[in-house]
C-alpha cells in the first residue's frame, strides 16, 4: 500500500490561471494547507517552469490565453515531462470531464462555489495516484529488465520454457526455446506435441512419446534427455523436465517445463569416456576399456561353450630403437605397428595397446588352439614386414604369449597375468615367436622370484667373490692384465653363473650396488699386486647397461682414490649396445673417463649394432673379438675373416685388439699370425680366485 503523501514533502504545486486574482485565491489556499505554490498567466509559462523539473502538480484552468489544454498536454509530452494536472473549468460538461481524463487529467473542477473546499482533496488524491503510477511504473521497468536478465541468462545457459496444454496438445514456447532450436518466434506457427515428436530423433521417440504419455497417467514429474533437430537441421541433445499442473478437479490439464541445452556436455563426458578408454597415441582400446572387453568375451565364451584367446604382445627391443632414433620416431613406429596389427583381427576381436610396446589381443570364436595359432603366426608375420620411420626402414619383430580361456584361467585377470607369463617365456626363447601359457611357467618364475630375493641379500652376506681371468701378451708369453669375473656363491645353490643372475642384477636394478662392489674389489685387488712388487697389469671390468648413469665417473674417480690404483690401470669393457645409446650424454661421460686416465673397450666386438662411427667418434682403446668367432676360427673361414676385419680395423684406428675365448693353441697360432697378440682363454687359464691369479702372476704362464 502506499503511503499517504505529506504537502511538505511534494514539489511545488503550479497554477495556470489567466485570472491573477483568482490564481492566487487558488494558490493561497494550497499554501494554507501546507503545499508550495506558484502561479502562472498562460500555457506557455507552465512549459518553462515544467522546464526547472521541480513541478510535481498543474492545477490547469481549462480555458489558457495561449493554447488548449490538448495542445499543451501534447507538447508537455514531447518534451518528456509527465507531471500530473486537474482541469478546472467553469463549464459543468461530462463530455468535457471525459475527455480530459482521457488526455491524462488527475480530476476535473467545476469552478463553483465548492471549488476552494474541494481542491485540497483533488490535489492531494492526484498526487497520491500519481505517485502510485510512478511506483507502478518502476516496478513494471524493473520486471521488465529482470526478464530481460533471465532472458540472457536463459539465452546463455541455453534453456527455454514451455507449457503444455494436454487437452488441446498446443504447447507455448518461449523466445529463448524458439531460438535454441532455430525458429523465429514470430512466424512459427503453434506448436504441437506431433510436431515436436517429429523433430525428435526417430531412435529417441518411442521412448520419448511413452514418458510423456507416462508422466500424465502416473501424475509424475517428466524427466527425458533426446537428440531434436533444429530448424538447420543440426542434432541437439536435451534434458527437458515438466511438472503437472492439475485443474479444480485435481486431473492433469497443463504440463509446464523447460528443455536445457546438454549437447557441449554430452559432447565433454563423451570425450572424457574415450581419453579413459582410449591409448591417445594409436587410439586403440586402453587397458581400462581391454578389461572390459576381456570381460564381455570371457561372458560370451562361457555361453557359447566356446574358448577366447588372449595375445599378449611385446616388441623386441623396441627401446632400442626408441634410444637410437628418438621418441618422436618410436611413437610413429608404434602408430605403424598398431595399424598393421588391427588390420590382423576381426571386428569381433579386440586389439589393445597396454603403454610402451605392449599390446593384447583378445580373440573371440576361434576354433582352439589352432586358431590362436594361425593369429598368432600372422601377427608376427605382419611385424617383421619393414617399416618405414622417418626416412629409416627398420626390422623389428615381436613376442606373444597366449593364454586360452577357459583353460589357462577363470577371469580376465588371471588370464592376462599368465599371457603377460608366456610373453616373458617366448622371450627367453630368442623372441620373435609365440608361446602358450602352460603351469609350469608359475614354476619358473617361483624360482626367478626366489632368486631375485636372495640376489638382494648376497651383498650384505658377502657371497659375491671375485675370479681374474689373464690377458696375455702372446710374443713374450707374459700376463699383461686381467678381467675381474662376478661369481655368486649362493649358501644352499652353490655357484650360481653371472649368466643367469647378472642380467637379473640389471632388470632389478641391483647391478648398481653390485657393479660398485666390482669395481671396488677389482682395484682393491690390482693395487695390492703392484703393492706387492708384481708386474704392473692392467685390470679390466665390466660394466652393464644400467651403471651408466650421468655420476659414473664421479663414483669411478672416488673408487680409484680410496684405493690408490692409477687410472691408467684400469680398463672398462662394455658392449656396443651401451654405446648407441643417449650417444651425446654417453660420449660425455666416456671423455670424463678418459681424460681421468682410464681405458675403454669393447667387449664382444662383431656382436651387437653394426653401426661403426662409434669406433670413430668414441675415445675407445681395444677391441675385444668376441669368442664365437674364435671358437672355430681355424674351421669356418668366414669366422676367420671377420676376425682379420676386426684386427685389420683395430690397426688402422690404432686401437688394441685382445681375442677372447682362445682354447687351442691352432687358434692362438692363426690368430697371432693375423697380428692379434694379445688373447684370454682357456688356453691360458680359467678365470681364478684372487690367490691362484696372485701366484700365475708371481710364476708366469706355462702354455
Ligand atoms: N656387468 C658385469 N658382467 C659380468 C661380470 N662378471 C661377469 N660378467 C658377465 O657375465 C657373462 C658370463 O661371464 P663368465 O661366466 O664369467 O664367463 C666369462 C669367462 O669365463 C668366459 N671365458 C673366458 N675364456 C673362455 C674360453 O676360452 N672359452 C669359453 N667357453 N669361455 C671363456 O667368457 C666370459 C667373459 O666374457 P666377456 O665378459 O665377454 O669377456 C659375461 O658376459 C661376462 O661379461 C661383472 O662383474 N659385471
Amino acid at each position: 500500500m502506499t503511503e499517504a503523501i505529506r504537502p511538505e514533502h511534494t514539489g511545488t504545486i503550479l497554477v495556470v490561471e489567466g485570472n491573477v486574482p483568482f490564481g492566487e485565491l487558488i494558490a493561497g489556499v494550497l499554501r494554507s494547507e501546507g503545499y508550495r505554490c506558484e502561479t502562472v498567466v498562460s500555457g506557455g509559462c507552465a512549459l518553462t517552469s515544467l522546464g526547472s523539473g521541480s513541478i510535481a502538480l498543474m492545477v490547469l484552468d481549462y480555458t489558457m490565453p495561449d493554447m488548449s489544454v490538448e495542445d499543451f498536454v501534447a507538447t508537455m509530452t514531447t518534451t518528456g515531462s509527465r507531471v500530473p494536472f486537474i482541469i478546472m473549468t467553469g463549464r459543468d460538461d461530462s463530455l468535457l470531464a471525459v475527455r480530459m481524463m482521457k488526455i491524462g487529467a488527475g480530476d476535473f473542477l467545476i469552478k463553483d462555489t465548492t471549488l476552494l473546499d474541494r481542491l485540497p482533496l483533488a490535489v492531494s488524491k492526484t498526487l497520491q495516484e500519481a505517485e502510485t503510477a510512478r511506483r507502478l511504473q518502476r516496478a513494471m521497468e524493473a520486471l521488465q529488465q529482470s526478464e530481460a536478465r533471465l532472458a540472457r541468462v536463459h539465452r546463455i545457459a541455453r534453456i527455454g520454457s514451455w507449457e503444455w496444454n494436454i487437452t488441446s496438445n498446443g504447447f507455448v514456447f518461449s523466445n529463448e526455446l524458439y531460438h535454441l532450436l532455430g525458429f523465429d518466434p514470430a512466424h512459427h506457427p503453434p506448436i504441437t506435441l506431433e510436431w515436436l515428436y517429429s523433430r525428435i530423433n526417430p531412435i529417441d521417440q518411442p521412448a520419448i512419446r511413452k514418458a510423456f504419455a507416462d508422466a500424465v497417467a502416473e501424475c509424475r514429474p517428466l524427466d527425458v534427455v533426446y537428440r531434436i533437430r533444429t530448424a538447420s537441421d543440426e542434432e541437439l541433445i536435451v534434458n527437458s523436465q515438466g511438472e503437472l499442473i492439475a485443474d479444480d478437479n485435481g486431473r492433469p490439464c497443463r504440463m509446464i517445463g523447460s528443455t536445457l541445452d546438454i549437447t557441449a556436455r554430452i559432447r565433454a563426458e563423451e570425450e572424457i569416456r574415450n581419453l579413459s578408454n582410449y591409448d591417445h597415441l594409436t587410439g586403440l582400446p586402453n587397458r581400462n576399456l581391454l578389461q572390459d572387453r576381456l570381460h564381455q568375451a570371457i561372458i560370451h565364451a562361457s555361453r557359447t561353450q566356446s574358448v577366447a584367446g588372449v595375445l599378449f604382445l611385446d616388441l623386441d627391443r623396441f627401446k632400442g630403437i626408441n634410444d637410437s632414433l628418438g621418441h618422436r620416431a618410436g611413437d610413429l613406429l608404434l602408430r605403424q605397428v598398431a595399424e598393421r596389427l588391427s588390420a590382423c583381427v576381426r571386428e569381433s576381436d579386440t586389439l589393445a595397446r597396454l603403454g610402451g610396446d605392449e599390446f593384447v589381443v583378445v580373440l573371440t570364436m576361434v576354433t582352439g588352439e589352432e586358431g590362436i595359432s594361425a593369429a598368432a603366426s600372422k601377427l608376427l608375420g605382419v611385424i617383421a614386414e619393414p617399416f618405414i620411420v622417418e626416412g629409416h626402414e627398420l626390422y623389428i619383430t615381436a613376442s606373444i604369449g597366449i593364454s586360452v580361456y577357459p583353460a589357462d584361467g577363470p577371469d580376465a585377470l588371471t588370464l592376462m597375468k599368465h599371457a603377460d607369463l608366456a610373453m616373458y617365456r617366448a622371450k627367453e626363447l630368442d623372441r620373435n615367436n609365440f608361446q602358450f601359457y602352460s603351469s609350469d611357467l608359475n614354476v619358473r618364475v617361483m624360482e626367478r622370484m626366489i632368486l631375485e630375493s636372495a640376489l638382494r641379500r648376497a651383498l650384505e652376506r658377502q657371497e659375491f667373490k671375485l675370479y681374474y681371468q689373464p690377458q696375455v701378451d702372446v710374443l713374450s708369453r707374459s700376463i699383461v692384465g686381467f678381467e675381474a669375473l662376478l661369481r655368486w656363491y649362493h649358501p644352499d645353490l652353490g655357484l650360481i653363473s653371472p649368466d643367469k643372475f647378472v642380467p637379473l642384477a640389471e632388470e632389478s636394478g641391483l647391478i648398481i650396488a653390485i657393479g660398485e662392489w666390482v669395481l671396488q674389489t677389482a682395484c682393491r685387488q690390482t693395487k695390492a699386486w703392484h703393492d706387492a712388487g708384481l708386474p704392473p697389469v692392467r685390470m679390466a671390468v665390466n660394466l652393464s647397461t644400467r651403471q651408466f648413469r650421468p655420476n659414473l665417473d664421479q663414483s669411478i674417480a672416488a673408487i680409484l682414490l680410496e684405493t690408490g690404483l692409477e687410472p691408467c690401470f684400469l680398463e672398462l669393457e662394455m658392449t656396443e649396445s651401451i654405446l648407441m645409446r643417449n650417444v651425446s650424454e654417453n660420449m660425455a661421460l666416456l671423455r670424463a673417463l678418459t681424460d681421468m686416465g682410464c681405458h675403454l673397450a669393447i667387449d664382444d666386438f662383431g656382436t651387437g649394432y653394426s653401426s661403426l662411427a662409434y669406433l670413430k667418434n668414441f675415445p675407445l682403446g681395444r677391441l675385444k673379438i668376441d669368442r664365437s668367432f674364435v671358437r672355430d676360427i681355424t674351421s669356418n673361414p668366414d669366422d676367420l675373416a671377420i676376425a682379420k676385419i676386426i684386427i685389420d680395423m683395430a690397426r688402422t684406428l690404432r686401437m688394441q685388439v685382445t681375442a677372447e675365448g682362445v682354447e687351442a693353441y691352432e687358434q692362438l697360432e692363426l690368430l697371432a699370425g693375423h697380428g692379434c697378440a694379445e688373447m684370454q682363454g682357456f688356453l691360458f687359464s680359467r678365470p681364478l680366485p684372487a690367490d691362484k691369479a696372485q701366484q700365475l702372476l708371481r710364476n708366469g704362464l706355462t702354455f
